[in-house]
């Protein structure tokens, strides 16, 4: 498979590390400078991690060159219904995912169906903590709201998120805190007076990111459509 990696920072060069373990070419790698389009081409898909306010426009280029694009960049979502239809206007493919470890997507059907036993529980509530490295620039993480939305959506007495401690009852509160060197952990945290019941998801290493990220590049290699993490890996 040929790729184009759009953003070659942390993520990107990971990426590179585990396309070349699995026999894959790279074919350009774009930056701050842009997208050359007839570089682009070249390639069978772009995987695109790079910032919040340049996603959109990336994408846009993948979608006219009818490139299949996989993002995990975080933080743009309030763009991501647009990006859809964008994608569908040009027959192009697109796939989003704010978390690719496989770990981490083992772990949100826990999360669902761990909300969904809690509505018969009523005296626990219910919170969250992102724990990044110091250069993540957006808060809370986008694994973590996925997680919210994922409770909110199977807990019915949760209407929403928030970063605010004093927040009402109806209100998840997620703690995002960042510390030298974590790849990323999530925990989410269901109290009561008598005892606390806490599942965790603990990133080691980039790698399982990037490997979700490949797996995710090779499913949509020669695809139009819009596809998620759930149909890469069948949960
Ligand atoms: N979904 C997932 O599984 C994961 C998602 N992420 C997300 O991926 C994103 C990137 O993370 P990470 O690699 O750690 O970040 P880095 O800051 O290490 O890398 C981002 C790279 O993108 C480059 N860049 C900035 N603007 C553009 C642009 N317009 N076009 C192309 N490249 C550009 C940056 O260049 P410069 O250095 O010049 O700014 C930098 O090299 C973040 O949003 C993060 O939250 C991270 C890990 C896993
Ligand atoms: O910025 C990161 O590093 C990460 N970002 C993603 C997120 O916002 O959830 C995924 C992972 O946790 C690492």
């Amino acid at each position: 498979m040929k790729v184009a990696l759009i953003g070659y920072g942390k993520m990107g060069k990971t990426i590179e590390r585990i396309l070349l373990e699995r026999n894959h070419e790279v074919v350009a790698t774009f930056g701050r400078e842009g997208i050359d389009e007839a570089k682009l081409k070249q390639a069978d898909v772009a995987i695109e991690f790079t910032r919040p306010e340049a996603v959109f426009d990336n994408l846009a280029v993948c979608f006219k060159n009818q490139v299949p694009v996989i993002t995990g960049t975080t933080g743009w979502l309030a763009k991501y219904d647009e990006a859809v239809k964008l994608c569908e206007e040009n027959q192009s493919g697109f796939l989003f995912a704010s978390n690719f470890s496989l770990g981490v997507n083992i772990f949100f059907e826990i999360n669902k169906q761990l909300a969904r036993i809690m509505n018969a529980y009523g005296n626990y509530d219910v919170q969250m903590q992102e724990i990044h490295h110091t250069q993540k620039l957006d808060a809370p993480s986008g694994t973590a709201i996925t997680l919210a939305e994922q409770v909110i959506e199977n807990l019915n007495r949760k209407e929403g998120w928030t970063l605010d401690e004093s927040h009402g009852k109806e209100q998840i509160h997620i703690d995002a805190l960042r510390e030298e060197h974590v790849p990323g952990t999530h925990s989410i945290t269901y109290t009561s007076d008598i005892d606390d019941i806490e599942i965790t998801h603990t990133a080691k290493s980039r790698d399982g990111f990037a490997l979700g990220a490949v797996l995710a590049a090779e499913f949509m290699s020669g695809k139009t459509g819009v596809y998620q993490m759930k149909d890469v890996l069948n949960l």
